[in-house]
Order: C-alpha cells, then sequence, then structure tokens
C-alpha cells in the first residue's frame, strides 16, 4: 500500500493480512542531526534531516515553504479509543514532525492479568492488543515512508500482565515503551515485589528487542499535591529505575528518564524548573532524556497550555531533550482531539526551529542562584537516597510512605503514598524457581535450568525447541476477533457511509463522531454566560452541547465561552458548489499579453488604512510582483481616499484599480469595495475598467458581491492578479 498525499489511507485495505504482518525492524530510531543544515535563506545549528513529505508552519509560505526539523524526536500521545481512527491522527501528526507516536492505554489494563485479544473500543486510551499494535505498526510503516523518516511506535509495559506484554511487543518491533516497577506500586496499588520481578522479566525482552524505556517519575510530578516540592524524589526514582534497568542489561542510550518541568506560570516557574532541569542533566549525563510537557497546570484554556508548554520547550532548548514530547493543549479538558495533537507537534517544532542555535549565543552561569539551587537539589536526592538506604531499602521506603510526600524532602508532611510489601494485587504470587525449572524461551530473566537438558544451549535456551517467537515469528498465534459485536470491523460498518460515499460529518476524535466546536464571547459574568451558550448551542441545532472551556474576561462585562455539540447531519462534498482554483497564465504568457497591449494600473491602501506590505508584494518586481510582467503601475500609497483612487485611474486612463483592503473592522473593507463600484458607476468609467480588492481577511467570493471584478484573499501573489487582470481584459475586450 503506497500512501499518496491525496488519497485516505485505507483500513480495511491495512488490515488484510495482517496475521502474515511482520515488523520491518527491531529498535529505537534517532533522528540523524544535520551540521549546519542550509535550508531556504538560512543555516541551522541544531536540525535534523528534513522531511520528504511534510506540512509546513504556516507561516513557512513567506520562507519558500521550508519545514526545517528539530533536532530532538518529537513524540505525540494519542489515545482515542479506536485504534482505527487514531492511525489517521497519526498520519497527521507524522506530516506535521512527530516521530514518536505514543498510544496510551485503554483505563485499568494495568489490572488484566494478561494479554487481551482482538480490537474492543477503549476508554482513555485503546486497550492494547496484538491486532491492534500490529495494525498500526504496519500503518506507521506506510506512514515512515510517505513522510521519509523512521517513526518509533510506543506503548507502556506495566501491570501485572507486564512481562506478557513485553514479550508481545518485542515480538511486533514496538519500539519504545514505558517501564517503571515504580509506576506499578506507587499509582495501580500492584504488589512491590511482583512489580520489581515483572519488571527484570519485561526490561529482559525490552533489552532484545532494542526497545528504548521510558520511566515513570512524571507520574509524581502529576500526583503531588505541589510540584515542585517533589523534585529530590524524582531524582531518586530516576535513579532506581534506571539502574535496575542497567543490571538487566539494558544500556544507557536506550534508558529514557522521563522529566517534566514541575511548575507552571503564574509561579516563576524558570526559577523554579531550570535548575532541577540542570541538575537532572548533571547527575544522569550517561542517560537519554526525555522532556515532557507539564500536564499538572493545565486548565481548559489551550492558549495558556500552550504558553506553558513553549516554556517547557525553552528549558529543553537551554538543556537537552532527546526526546521532546508533547501534550495536548486541552488535555485540561481530558478531551485530547485529532487538531489539538497536530497544535501540539506544532508547538513543539516551532518553538524548538524558533530557538535554533540559542545556545550558539548565551550560556547558563556556572554560578549564583542557578547553581546554588542545582547543588541543592542534587544533595537533597542523595539525602533522600541515603535515607532510603538507612531505612533498609526501597520495600521499607515505600512501606514508610516516602514517595510522592507533599513535603520538600528532607521536610516531611506524612502524606506520601504508602504501599505494604504484603498487600497490593498479585501479592503472594512470586515463587521461587525449582532446581529444575526450566523455560525454552530467548530473553528470559533470572534461574533457568537449561544445562540439564543442553549444556550447549545455555545461552540460548529456544535452541530446545528449535526456536521461540522471538526467532521464528511463525511461532506466534496470531488471534483475530473475540468479540463479535466490540470489534474494528463492527465500528467500520457503522462508519461505512462516511468512509466510502462522499458524505461527511465533522469530527474531533472519531469518525462521524458529528462533534464541533464554537468559541463565542458573551457580556455576561461567568456562569450566566455558560448556560446562555448551552441554550445558543441548542437554538443553533446542536445536540449534546457542553461548556468546555469558559473564561473571565471581565467580572461583569464578559466571558469567552468554548462550546462543543453534536450535529446530526452529513454533507455531501459531490453537492457543494466549489469555484474552481484561480488558473495561473506562465509568466511567458502574461508577458507576452502585456507586450502585445501594455497595461497601466493604479493602487493603494484605501480609508484609513496603513498596511502597504501586502500591496507592496503584489506589485514589486522583487517580490514577484507585476511590475516584472510589464504592467504599469502607479501606487498612491497608504490611506488612500477612493475619491482620490478613482481619479487617478480617470487622470491615468487606467485599465484596472487595485485596491488593498485589509482592515476588516465593522466589515469596513467590503463596504470600501462597494463604494469603489459605485463611484467608478457614478463617474461613467465602471464598464471600461476592472477592480480588484485584496486583504487577509477578503472572502473572494464575498468581495465579488460588492460589485467589483474579484478579491484576492491570504496567499495571494503578483501571478494571481496578472493572471485574472489579463483573462478580465480579455473577456472585456471580446464583449466590446
Ligand atoms: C511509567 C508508566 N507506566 C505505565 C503507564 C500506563 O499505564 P496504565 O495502562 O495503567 O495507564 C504510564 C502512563 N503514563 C501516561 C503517559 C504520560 N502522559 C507520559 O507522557 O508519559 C506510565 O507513566
Amino acid at each position: 500500500m503506497d500512501l499518496k498525499p491525496n488519497e485516505k489511507l485505507d483500513i480495511k485495505t491495512l488490515l488484510k493480512d495482517l496475521d502474515k504482518y511482520t515488523p520491518k525492524r527491531r529498535g529505537w530510531t534517532w533522528r540523524q542531526k544535520q551540521e549546519n543544515l542550509q535550508m531556504g535563506p538560512f543555516v541551522y545549528k541544531d536540525a535534523s534531516m528534513p522531511l520528504e513529505q511534510s506540512t509546513p508552519l504556516p507561516s513557512a509560505k513567506y520562507f519558500g515553504d521550508i519545514d526545517p526539523q528539530p533536532d530532538s524526536v518529537i513524540t505525540t500521545e494519542i489515545a482515542s479509543g479506536r485504534f482505527e481512527d487514531d492511525i489517521r491522527r497519526m498520519r497527521m501528526a507524522a506530516w506535521h514532525g512527530a516521530d514518536h507516536i505514543m498510544v496510551i492505554r485503554t483505563a485499568g489494563q494495568s489490572h488484566f492479568d494478561g494479554l487481551i485479544e482482538g480490537t474492543p473500543q477503549g476508554i482513555g486510551g485503546i486497550p492494547i492488543t496484538r491486532k491492534q499494535v500490529r495494525a498500526q505498526r504496519k500503518a506507521l510503516d506506510f506512514i515512515e515512508e510517505e513522510v521519509g523518516r523512521p517513526i518509533n511506535y510506543h506503548s507502556y509495559i506495566s501491570g501485572v500482565a507486564g512481562p506478557e506484554i513485553a514479550v508481545m511487543f518485542a515480538e511486533e518491533g514496538v519500539n519504545g515503551a514505558h517501564q517503571d516497577p515504580q509506576y506499578n506500586i506507587l499509582y495501580r496499588n500492584i504488589n512491590m515485589i511482583r512489580s520489581f520481578v515483572d519488571a527484570a522479566e519485561a526490561k529482559q525482552s525490552m533489552v532484545w528487542a532494542d526497545i528504548a524505556q521510558i520511566d515513570g517519575a512524571h507520574n509524581a510530578n502529576a500526583t503531588a499535591r505541589e510540584a515542585w516540592k517533589v523534585m529530590p524524589e524524582l531524582m531518586v526514582q530516576h535513579a532506581i529505575n534506571s539502574i535496575y534497568s542497567v543490571k538487566v542489561g539494558m544500556k544507557k542510550e536506550n534508558i529514557c528518564l522521563s522529566t517534566v518541568p514541575p511548575t507552571a506560570p503564574p509561579a516563576p516557574c524558570m526559577t523554579l524548573d531550570l535548575p532541577y532541569a540542570v541538575a537532572l542533566r548533571e547527575l544522569f549525563k550517561e542517560y537519554k532524556m526525555r522532556a515532557q510537557m507539564n500536564t499538572k497546570y493545565m486548565e481548559s484554556s489551550t492558549r495558556e497550555a500552550t504558553v506553558t508548554h513553549v516554556l517547557n520547550l525553552l528549558i529543553s532548548r537551554l538543556t537537552r531533550a532527546d526526546i521532546q514530547s508533547t501534550i495536548t493543549p486541552d488535555e485540561g479538558r481530558n478531551v485530547p482531539w485529532h487538531i489539538y495533537n497536530i497544535e501540539a507537534c506544532d508547538t513543539a517544532k516551532q518553538a524548538l526551529v524558533g530557538m535554533d542555535g540559542l545556545m550558539e549565543m548565551i550560556q547558563l552561569k556556572d554560578t549564583g542562584m542557578l547553581r546554588d539551587k542545582a547543588r541543592e537539589l542534587k544533595e537533597r536526592a542523595v539525602l533522600f537516597m541515603e535515607e532510603v538506604l538507612e531505612t533498609g531499602g526501597y520495600f521499607n521506603a515505600v512501606e514508610a510512605g516516602f514517595f510522592v510526600d507533599s513535603g520538600y524532602y528532607p521536610e516531611r508532611n506524612g502524606d506520601g503514598i504508602t504501599r505494604k510489601i504484603d498487600s497490593g494485587i498479585g501479592v503472594g504470587t512470586v515463587y521461587e524457581r525449582d532446581e529444575d525449572y526450566l523455560a525454552p524461551v530467548t530473553a528470559h530473566f533470572g534461574y533457568n535450568n537449561v544445562a540439564q537438558y543442553d549444556p550447549s544451549a545455555v545461552e540460548e535456551p529456544s535452541k530446545l525447541i528449535d526456536g521461540c517467537t522471538f526467532e521464528k515469528p511463525e511461532k506466534i498465534i496470531f488471534i483475530d476477533e473475540l468479540d463479535e459485536t466490540d470489534n474494528v470491523n463492527v465500528r467500520l460498518e457503522e462508519t461505512k457511509e462516511l468512509r466510502e460515499s462522499t458524505s461527511i460529518k465533522p469530527e474531533v476524535e472519531w469518525m462521524g463522531d458529528g462533534y464541533v466546536m464554537l468559541n463565542l464571547f458573551l457580556p455576561l459574568p461567568k456562569r450566566a454566560a455558560q448556560f446562555a451558550a448551552i441554550e445558543i448551542g441548542k437554538k443553533m441545532g446542536l445536540e449534546d452541547v457542553e461548556v468546555i472551556h469558559k473564561e473571565e474576561m471581565h467580572p461583569s462585562e464578559g466571558t469567552r465561552i468554548e462550546l462543543k455539540g453534536r450535529v446530526g447531519f452529513t454533507i455531501d462534498v459531490k453537492d457543494l458548489v466549489i469555484p474552481p482554483e484561480p488558473t495561473i497564465m506562465s509568466e511567458d504568457e502574461i508577458r507576452e499579453a502585456i507586450e502585445k497591449q501594455p497595461m497601466k494600473i493604479v493602487a493603494g491602501t484605501v480609508g484609513e488604512d496603513e498596511h502597504s506590505v501586502g500591496l507592496r508584494e503584489i506589485i514589486d518586481i522583487k517580490h514577484g510582483g507585476i511590475e516584472k510582467y510589464g504592467i504599469e503601475c502607479h501606487y498612491l500609497g497608504t490611506s488612500v481616499a477612493i475619491e482620490k483612487l478613482v481619479d487617478a485611474a480617470i487622470e491615468l486612463n487606467a485599465d484596472a484599480i487595485l485596491a488593498s483592503t485589509i482592515i476588516s473592522h465593522d466589515d469596513i473593507h467590503y463596504k470600501s469595495m462597494k463604494k469603489i463600484h459605485e463611484l467608478c458607476i457614478e463617474k461613467g468609467i465602471r464598464n471600461d475598467i476592472m477592480i480588484l480588492c485584496g486583504g487577509t481577511q477578503v472572502t473572494p467570493e464575498l468581495a465579488v458581491k460588492q460589485g467589483v471584478d474579484a478579491g484576492f484573499t491570504r496567499g495571494t501573489k503578483g501571478v494571481h492578479v496578472a493572471t485574472f487582470l489579463v483573462e478580465k481584459r480579455r473577456e472585456m475586450q471580446n464583449e466590446d
């Protein structure tokens, strides 16, 4: 299946022969840094290989549509619950620069004590199953071909089925995974002995499959009452999981510390977060840094979250981020949707690229507050670790409630998460292996009496069975769907009309969910505004209307509301009347037409409007303006009175008037257009002159409704205008 940009990825085709799919490769792929990468007029210091196909930032059009890629791997985290719709979002994210796709598991999967099969729909995540993992890894094979860069697929190895999940991930070519036994204990109340024994087993499989590991320290950030107070503990948590992983045989460049800048404005977050980021990177020089964005201090304002995330990205640039993980700016509403995953990717790319070369110009002070704070944090962390040892080790420390205590260690508030060694899910389920224990499998941790059968097979136990599933993927048992009603085929059938016809519905996360979002301002206090907004949504015919964000503009003057609601109808694209894209003549054709019959225009920005850049770009040769085709241009400047513009056209016997109408308050731009049209009629020249109006807020169809000949909007270039002038003049002359 070759993906073409103008064709949707067909899920049904993707699912064909899934039972025969084997992963193209195993292991994690880092970006290839490009020293002094030349792109457009710029040289980049911190960039990686550009993509073959991608969606640049909106402003890239001013720079020749370049789309430089930062050096850090960029992650997007997806969790809609329907893996088939997530695949589309993965493709969108890849085009926006994500090369690390993390798929959150369905709520509670940590407590499932075995693998689940098929493709049931999840809640707040995807039920991780072999079929779903295989389908998404297979899809990413095609998506990475389309963008021209390897994509790392990532999920979670935790819970009581951790080892089984790790084996399945190794078999399926998963490239990255969260694995940290502390997560099980603290946040899923899984017995601590079971968690660490399972972790050794799971990590062993990860080592075999070269899976990059992300730890779970970020969770303490999100869980602690005052996140900045857990910083000493976070370093201890990183240390415990990292060294445990090294002991199992994991290489340090695959051990990624998951670090989140703990605070956010209105706290002076840089003074708290930067020393921590520096301390962490000093202590863990040999490990990779997976910089996550702050999720704790996120409300429903996507704007606020984005600014916090840009500050987090500044910390990444000032220190080090091998993986830059992104969080959808609407996570605070717990409704991560397509557009917000993409916004998050763009925020990371835009900020990191915008800060390219920053450290060539500045450096972190090596004395003063930054260094004092960093040292203090390291001291606190070391003291914390020493006390853990004094207490008899990690398990005793957990029993004593050391972790996620709201005190700034060594301060203690006694409200840490306490777990007992003889309690929790899976307690009492770890048994010592018998003398003659044997498991003829690869990457099995711990005692394994292979020699009793074949001393030569000690290093490769699976030799006893002529290879296990790691060596012989054909031995993998692929189970398709187990649930007749809850599976992808049923869901695809339900949305068949939207997938296989020209009918479409708006959506936020799932095909056909019908949701739209509305941004409105109401001249009311917050509470009244909330209920008024819902009423407005209902009157607009929306169903299931809910307010997903409300923000005070003033206690009584007004409130900003974001609504979501569902539409019940579909739109049939084939019934739409879509005006043809404006044609563009070749430069020679235009030049020839003007040479044959010279053309003269007058131009100006009308009204009280001082914007000149846009019109100058349409006119001036150096911007590819219409002068380059030989058109004689008389530019009257800005804030030109309409009468003056029309009089100049008469005086010069111009063929056309070009009016720039940028300001759009009170539709002044359309009112100006109408006035130019009417004044030309009044002066008796309307049938002999072309009127073209442009501006960033102009809708061409609405401009023509005012009587002018053409409207031009954002992105218009000289060639578009020149083409219209030549073609329209021909049309007028044919009419004469
Ligand atoms: C160390 C660890 N193990 C397992 C899980 C998932 O475990 P359940 O299936 O029990 O939810 C998590 C979850 N973290 C969420 C991702 C976060 N938003 C992130 O960006 O890292 C985890 O941190």
